[in-house]
């Protein structure tokens, strides 16, 4: 700690940390100050690397895209640190989320053909068919102008299209519903565990494993993981009978797709790979951390999708533009998914720009193994690199005038000259998100089939931009609900 302490004296960050609990003490109060204390933390000591004890542990607070850059673009010298990830271990499972070393590289290997770009394209199908019959389903289910917390929809909604696409179960009846119980009990165990993750790592005494089963958060973590494992162990079961029986039928994986959906059920998803001997890879044990992992992230997609929402509901000339660019590229006969989805270019925008203002991981760490060398300040090895990509995303060198949403930030020419790093939210390097190009297609496809037949206003509470309230579990969010309205587009002048 000595030396640690004398290797970060130059870093700008409150002083005197107390005896075990370092400077917890500035991160104490109610859980839903978090995000608010952190950006207090920046305004007083930032723009550059901020140093800050988490109990016995040394971090450093890094939100410049220049700090960032060498972090994650460490290859052997960083590591995901046990402080904040046994937590998020304790419900995502022993997947790639949480690995380390050789067994995360081993993963990672074997989940990355299920992403590879070929698959992906056959997933654009499955994406359109299922965000029409989503948008529909919006509709039926939510009365006119009513307020909805839309959030519940999208989890439900990516939850069912995982299990679709990577593990190829077949299609559900509807394209989700909140309505489906064991859909809804399995999108209410994801909530709880994700709350409970920043509870434990905030009352770190709680990553001691016996006092931690003993808490309350204790076991509302151990209900959600089961109901977790259930699920997963159920789509692992399914799929193995299903091969069983092809097999037993003479089916020939190889022979030539003859339509696409049944192409990607068959040959191209992660659990057909992984269990139907493609890729001997994984043991069923790590097949079965891996459908955990898969299944509880997708929660990510699920949040982005409801702060695009609320975006476009505060934005009606925004939401227009998306609208008219959709109903541009439709009328356009015989376009592949993929191809149609890849011109929606102003819809990508508004993703990307909603993705700037709401990183929905808007914190996330590394352990570095050894030092790193930030712009002006050496970081010691053993030290816990938190990177606040909140902050990043607003760095008004890079984006002028911060706060302002303009999704046409990301037209090419605007992007001329931004530093790579100003703009990380699937993070960057090595352990960057093995699903973002999954994750942008799928909310493509949802925002062109909502916006093409719903056309979403402000819900209450939410009438406004400076009334959104944002708070961070492990993923952002708006305190008091993702909350919009919906009605039928009627051809309007402004629809
Ligand atoms: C808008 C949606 C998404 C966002 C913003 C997002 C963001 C991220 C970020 C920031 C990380 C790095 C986390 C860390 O370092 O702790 C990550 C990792 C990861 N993401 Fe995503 N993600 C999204 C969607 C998805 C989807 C749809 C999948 C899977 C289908 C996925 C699978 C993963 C996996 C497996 C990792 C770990 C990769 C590794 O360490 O090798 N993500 N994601």
């Amino acid at each position: 700690r000595v030396k640690v302490t004398s290797l970060l004296a130059a870093v700008p960050g409150p002083s005197y940390p107390l005896p075990l609990i370092g400077h917890l003490i500035y991160m104490f109060g109610p859980m839903d100050g978090i995000l608010d204390r952190g950006i207090r933390l920046y305004r007083t000591y930032g723009p550059g690397p901020i140093k800050f004890w988490i109990g016995e542990w040394p971090s450093v607070q890094i939100m410049r895209p220049e700090d960032i850059e060498p972090v994650l673009n460490s290859q052997k010298e960083v590591e995901k640190p046990d402080l904040i990830y046994k937590p998020v271990r304790a419900f995502f499972g022993d997947g790639l989320i949480t690995l380390n070393g050789d067994a995360w590289f081993k993963h990672r290997r074997a989940l990355t053909p299920a992403f590879h770009f070929s698959v992906l394209e056959r997933y654009a199908g499955i994406f359109t068919r299922r965000a029409a019959a989503f948008a529909d389903l919006l509709l039926a289910e939510v009365p006119a102008d009513k307020t909805v917390n839309i959030m519940k929809f999208h989890s439900a909604f990516v939850t069912e299209t995982i299990m679709e696409t990577a593990f190829g179960m077949p299609p559900a009846s509807r394209a989700s519903s909140v309505q489906n119980k064991e859909m809804s009990d399995l999108v209410r165990a994801t909530e709880d565990a994700f709350g409970v993750i920043v509870h434990r790592i905030f009352h770190p005494w709680l990553l001691i494993d016996a006092l931690f089963k003993l808490s309350h958060s204790g076991r509302v973590n151990q209900r959600a993981e089961a109901i977790i494992t259930r699920h997963a162990k159920a789509v692992i079961a399914q799929k193995k009978l299903e091969l069983q029986q092809r097999r037993a039928a003479g089916d020939d994986d190889d022979a030539p797709d003859a339509d696409e959906d049944a192409g990607v059920r068959k040959k191209y998803t992660f659990l057909d790979m992984a269990l139907g001997g493609k890729s001997d890879v994984l043991s069923d044990a790590e097949i079965l951390e891996e459908v955990r992992t898969l299944i509880a992230v997708q929660q990510t997609s699920a949040s982005t999708l409801s702060f695009i929402m609320v975006m476009l509901a505060l934005n009606p000339e925004v939401q227009q533009r998306a609208r008219a660019e959709v109903r541009e590229v439709d009328a356009i006969e015989g376009l592949h998914p993929l191809d149609r989805l890849k011109r929606l270019k102003y819809v990508e925008r508004v993703i990307k720009e909603t993705m700037r203002l709401y990183p929905i991981t808007a914190i996330f760490s590394r352990k570095l193994k050894d030092e790193v060398h930030l712009p002006g300040h050496t970081l010691p090895a053993g030290v816990l690199a938190t990177m606040f990509i909140y902050m990043t995303h607003r760095d008004d060198r890079h984006w002028p005038d911060p706060e302002r949403f303009d999704p046409d930030r990301f037209l090419p020419d605007n992007c001329v000259g931004r530093h790579p790093y100003a703009y990380v939210p699937f993070s960057a390097g090595p352990r960057n998100c093995i699903g973002q190009r999954y994750a942008m297609l799928q909310m493509k496809a949802v925002v062109a089939a909502v916006v093409a037949k719903c056309v979403v206003l402000p819900g209450r509470g939410l009438e406004s931009r400076d009334k959104i309230r944002l708070n961070m579990d492990t993923f952002l969010y708006i305190k008091g609900g993702f909350n919009v309205r919906l009605k039928p587009v009627g051809g309007g002048l402004f629809e």
